[in-house]
């Protein structure tokens, strides 16, 4: 099976003279379609790994592949570029713009990259947040919908320029056991009707246990 993620050999400090090895000899791979979570304990290096693995933190040694493309030594702008067109990154918190509609917050990604007309983008905005059974909020002010649809419309903004991979931080951290399931339930959906891979760091050992695979971060380690 093709990959679209493999991060060879990352190692990772913090601090003066590298004080503090926080990733150690990290090889991971996340296959196409596939929905895999990261689990570990507080301070693991979940996060940090994350960062890395999403382009958001260069500051590591190893190397990442996306789709079978080498990211890793690319410069800002280009990948800015990367994390714009091919990764969406939903966190424990939203991040919606509370002044802007649901639609606008979900079109602001594309309109940043340029490629489509303001009209083409409404509509794939709004196939988005339909296929995500939310198109009744596209109206409303952000700051003005629950918790749980402020993650759906997160998610949304994530997918609006059709990413091959899917990151979360924590996505369903902030949500009570209904939302959970929910936000579960659609990133589950997105993989088997659109063939979206996933990669989630997770506290959640439930939401961990339906998913293809559990890598198990322990003191900046792959465990299991
Ligand atoms: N900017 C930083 N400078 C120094 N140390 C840091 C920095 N960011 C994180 N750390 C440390 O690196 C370790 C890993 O942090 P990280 O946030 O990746 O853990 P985590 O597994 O995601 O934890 P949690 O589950 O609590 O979110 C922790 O010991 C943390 O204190």
């Amino acid at each position: 099976m093709s990959l679209i993620l493999e991060a060879k050999n990352i190692n990772k400090y913090f601090g003066k003279n590298k004080a503090f090895h926080v990733l150690k000899d990290i090889f991971l791979e996340v296959h196409k379609s596939e929905f895999a979570t990261i689990m570990g304990k507080s301070g693991s290096g979940k996060s940090t790994l994350l960062y890395i693995l999403s382009t958001m933190d260069t500051d590591y040694t190893g190397e990442i592949f996306l789709n079978e493309q080498l990211i890793t030594g690319k410069n800002q702008r280009e990948l800015a570029h990367i994390r714009n067109k091919q990764i969406g990154f939903v966190f424990q918190f939203h991040y919606l713009l509370p002044e802007f509609s649901v639609l606008e917050n979900v079109m602001l990604p594309a309109k940043k990259l340029g490629l489509k007309t303001s009209e083409e983008i409404t509509e794939d905005a709004i196939h988005i947040l339909k296929s995500l059974h939310i198109e009744n909020l596209a109206s409303n002010r952000a700051s003005r919908i629950s918790g749980g649809e402020k993650q759906r419309v997160a998610v949304a903004r994530a997918l609006i320029n059709e990413p091959l991979l899917l990151m979360g931080d924590e996505p369903t951290g902030n949500l009570d056991s209904y939302n959970s399931e929910n936000l579960f339930d659609i990133l589950k959906s997105l993989k088997e009707e659109k063939g979206l891979s996933l990669l989630i760091v997770t506290h959640d050992e439930d939401f961990a246990k339906k998913t293809d695979r559990t890598i198990i971060l322990e003191d900046g380690k792959i465990a299991g």
